[in-house]
C-alpha cells in the first residue's frame, strides 16, 4: 500500500544567508514551488531572517521553520530564542538536537527531550535529527544509536503528541562531506526508526510519522531517497542554499 504521508523537504540554511540574501532567495523560489501541491516545504533560515520572511512566505506554501529553539518560556538564558517568540512570527517547524548543536553547543539527549516536549506544547513541529557517527558505524551501532536517540527524544510522549513530530535520519558522517547513506541503507536505519516508534506509541503513530533522511541530498538524488518506503522527505544543508537547486529538489520531490 502506498504511503499516506505528504513528503516534507525541509532546507536547514546552518548559519548562511543574511536576512537581504534570504529575501532574494524566496523572491527566486516563489513563483516556481509556490503553489505546489502534496508537499511540505518548509525553509529554515537563520533566526535573524525570520521576520522578513515570514511577510515573504505568506500567500504562499512554503513554510517557516526555525534551527533551534530553548525549552524555557522566558528567563535568564543569554542569546536564545523561547518557543512563544517563533510561534509569534509564524514559524510552524524547529529542528531539533541537529547534529552540530549537539557536537558544538553541547545539546544532549534530555536536553532535546525538554526542546520537542516545548514544542509540541506551542504548537511548533519539531524536526527531531538523529544519526550515528563513522566510527559507530564501522563499530555496527547505527541501529542501537539512533534507537537510543529516539526513546530518548520522544520520552514522556503520548501518541497523539508524538506523531505531531518530525523525524531527520542524518548520519554524521554524510552531513555536508559529499558522502551519503545509499537510498536503501538510508531506508533501513529509517524503518528501524520506524519500528522503534511502533514499539513505543504502536503502529498507527508510527504509520503516520514522517521521516526524512539527510546528509549530502541533491537534486539528482533525491528521488532515489523518495522512492524508498520508509523515507517520506529529505532535510537538505548545502544544496537548499541555491534557489535553482532548491527548486529542482522540489520537483523531484513531487515526482515520488
Ligand atoms: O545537516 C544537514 C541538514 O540538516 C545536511 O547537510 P548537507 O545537505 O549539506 O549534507
Amino acid at each position: 500500500m502506498p504511503s499516506l504521508r505528504t513528503p516534507i523537504i525541509a532546507a536547514n540554511w546552518k548559519m548562511h544567508k543574511t536576512t537581504a540574501e534570504s529575501k532574494q532567495f524566496v523572491t527566486e523560489v516563489r513563483d516556481p514551488i509556490g503553489n505546489m501541491e502534496n508537499v511540505t516545504i518548509v525553509i529554515c533560515p537563520p533566526f535573524t531572517a525570520i521576520e522578513s520572511l515570514s511577510g515573504c512566505l505568506s500567500g504562499t506554501n512554503l513554510l517557516l521553520g526555525a534551527q533551534n529553539v530553548h525549552f524555557a518560556e522566558e528567563g535568564p538564558y543569554t542569546g536564545e530564542i523561547s518557543p512563544a517568540m517563533l510561534t509569534e512570527l509564524g514559524v510552524r517547524f524547529v529542528i531539533v538536537g541537529h547534529s552540530e548543536r549537539r557536537a558544538y553547543f553541547n545539546e544532549t539527549d534530555a536536553t532535546v527531550n525538554r526542546k520537542v516536549q516545548a514544542a509540541l506544547h506551542h504548537r511548533l513541529v519539531p524536526i527531531v535529527c538523529v544519526g550515528e557517527d563513522l566510527a559507530e558505524r564501522e563499530a555496527g551501532q547505527t541501529f542501537s544509536i539512533v534507537e537510543s536517540q529516539i526513546r530518548l527524544a520522544l520520552g514522556g510522549l503520548d501518541a497523539s503528541a508524538a506523531e505531531q513530530a518530525v523525524v531527520a535520519y542524518e548520519p554524521i558522517w554524510a552531513i555536508g562531506t559529499g558522502r551519503s547513506a545509499s537510498a536503501a541503507n538510508a531506508n533501513e536505519v529509517c524503518r528501524h526508526i520506524r519500528q522503534t516508534i511502533a514499539s513505543l506509541f504502536g503502529d498507527t503513530t508510527a504509520n503516520k510519522i514522517r521521516i526524512q533522511y539527510g546528509g549530502s541530498v541533491k537534486p539528482e538524488t533525491i528521488q532515489d531517497y523518495l522512492q524508498q518506503p520508509d523515507i517520506d522527505g529529505a532535510l537538505v544543508g548545502g544544496a537548499s542554499l541555491d534557489p535553482q537547486s532548491f527548486v529542482g529538489l522540489i520537483r523531484a520531490a513531487i515526482q515520488k
